[in-house]
């Protein structure tokens, strides 16, 4: 299904305040699919269970028609019930490894690891396949989420794992994100809160292809093999 051989790129993240029905949904994230988006989080921390398993098969469906790889906030449960590719899972959000139980060795699991090598070293022990730090930059989304200092992206290199970086990350400060060494960007207002996510998805690549491709040399585990 995917495209990359490694958990590499821009990672958008879905918000209801850029898209207040399906249709703008979908058609949000269909532009940056166009754009050249491969990995995207469903994110609604306000949808009603009923609403949240109706997008996320929505998205699914839409994701996987551009090779994209959909992944959920929070859920686990609902990943599986929508066919989503994997579950992001912060702290408070429950046990990888039961998240690993029920979806199975395909499945794309992330952990929030805030700045902290301990929680890296122990995500990656619990089955983790990618770890996010952040918030790296001021975030409208996630004003209170703690400070990651950028300088965890080398500290987290030893670990292998693919990294996630988060946080207020505009395509003007991924450039200096992905020379840190991250391996994807995440974002919410950077894409969904333009009017042209598409070409949003483009300039973040622009920002960061070299640097990432200098950056894979350093990943061990290769998540996505397992479904090439
Ligand atoms: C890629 C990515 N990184 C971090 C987060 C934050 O997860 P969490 O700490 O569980 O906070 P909420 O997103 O649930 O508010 C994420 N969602 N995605
Ligand atoms: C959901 C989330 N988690 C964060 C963390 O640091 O763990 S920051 C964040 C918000 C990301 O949105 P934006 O790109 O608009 O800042
Ligand atoms: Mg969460």
């Amino acid at each position: 299904m995917a495209e990359t051989a490694f958990l590499t790129g821009i990672y958008a993240i879905t918000d209801p305040r850029f898209m207040a029905d399906d249709t703008q949904l979908l058609e949000k994230v269909e532009s940056a699919l166009q754009g050249g988006l491969r990995l995207l989080q469903y994110r609604d921390k306000t949808a009603d269970a009923s609403k949240a398993l109706r997008q996320a098969r929505l998205l699914a469906d839409l994701c996987h028609s551009y090779d994209c790889l959909l992944i959920i906030n929070d859920d686990a449960e609902l990943a599986r019930a929508s066919l989503a590719d994997g579950v992001h899972l912060g702290q408070g959000d429950g046990c990888l490894r039961h998240a690993r139980e029920l979806l199975g060795t395909d499945a794309l699991l992330g952990r929030t690891c805030h700045s902290s090598l301990d929680l890296a070293h122990q995500a990656r022990q619990d089955g983790a396949d990618y770890l996010a730090f952040g918030r790296c930059f001021v975030s409208g989304t996630k004003p209170l989420a703690p400070v990651a200092d950028l300088g965890i992206f080398k500290q987290a290199r030893p670990l292998g794992l693919p990294c996630v970086a988060i946080g207020g990350i505009t395509p003007e400060l991924a450039g200096q994100v992905a020379t840190a060494g991250a391996h994807m960007i995440a974002a919410v207002e950077g894409i969904f809160a333009t009017a042209n996510p598409a070409l949003a998805v483009r300039q973040y690549h622009e920002a960061c292809a070299p640097s990432f491709s200098f950056n894979l040399n350093e990943v061990q585990h290769d998540p996505l093999s397992r479904t090439l």
